[in-house]
């Protein structure tokens, strides 16, 4: 698999009152950090990516590809979100099986994939379970190997490990980072940790007032010559 390019090329949106103007661009197969003060719609633009929005202006591309028609089903994106992830009546294999097969009728093939990506991420034994038989770091490991087996070149994470003490959630940061050097995904994740930002992110997208107002290199983002809005959000100048 190959990480893919995103492209935000002056992409407006609007949720009423609440306008939005993003220009940016993912590098394909890179980490990218999206900070931002609240309501400053980081989760708007990972739902554009992800389709569940359209822009009302402006063109969205993922890989040379225009998303404009592309349904949420059809586009090259997994998400994950901070919490229900999952359904609740079905098992931690039945879970997965949906990133393989909407109608869970899975192939050998499938059953495969998702063997190993149990093994891979210390799921191994807990295939029957239900969700809330496992801890909130469990549900979300399960909720990131479903999106592995669905083989999409990008991975939306919306503040998925929030909810995570601080050593699980260093722990998940480090999974993710293996498994980005394994399989070379464009990631894009949303968070308010810094120290989340800089232990994984390459790359950071700041937002603020609905608009993608800097970019750059995660290294001179939490230098002393990073952006003076993204400086002002760390507290670090008044
Ligand atoms: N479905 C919706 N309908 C109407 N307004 C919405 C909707 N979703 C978000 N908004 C508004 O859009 C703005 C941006 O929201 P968004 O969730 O993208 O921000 P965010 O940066 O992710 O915030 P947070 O860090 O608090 O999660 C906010 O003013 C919010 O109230």
């Amino acid at each position: 698999m190959k990480g893919l390019t995103i492209r935000f090329d002056q992409v407006t949106f609007s949720y009423g009152e609440a306008q939005f103007l993003f220009d940016a661009t993912v590098s394909a197969g890179s980490i990218t950090a999206v900070m931002g003060p609240s309501g400053s719609g980081k989760s708007t633009l990972l739902n554009l990516v992800a389709g569940f929005e359209t822009p009302t202006s402006g063109r969205l591309l993922i890989g040379e590809q225009d998303m404009r028609d592309v349904e949420p089903a059809e586009r090259p994106v997994s998400m994950i979100f901070q919490e229900n992830n999952l359904f609740a009546h079905l098992t931690v294999e039945q879970n997965i099986g949906l990133g393989r097969s909407p109608s869970l009728k899975l192939t050998p093939e499938d059953k495969h994939a998702i063997t190993e990506a149990l093994e891979a991420t210390g799921l191994a034994g807990k295939q029957k379970r239900l969700p809330r038989e496992l801890s909130g770091g469990e549900r979300q490991r399960v909720a990131i190997v479903r999106a592995l087996v669905r083989q999409r070149p990008v991975l939306l994470l919306d503040e998925p490990f929030a909810s995570l003490g601080p050593a699980l959630r260093a722990d998940m940061l480090d999974e993710i980072r293996a498994l980005h050097a394994r399989l070379n995904l464009t990631i894009l994740f949303v968070t308010h940790h810094p120290e989340d930002a800089s232990r994984l992110a390459q790359e950071v997208i700041f937002l603020e007032d609905g608009k993608t107002v800097a970019q750059g290199s995660a290294a001179s983002f939490f230098s002393e010559s990073g952006p003076l809005a993204f400086r002002r959000y760390l507290g670090q100048v008044a």
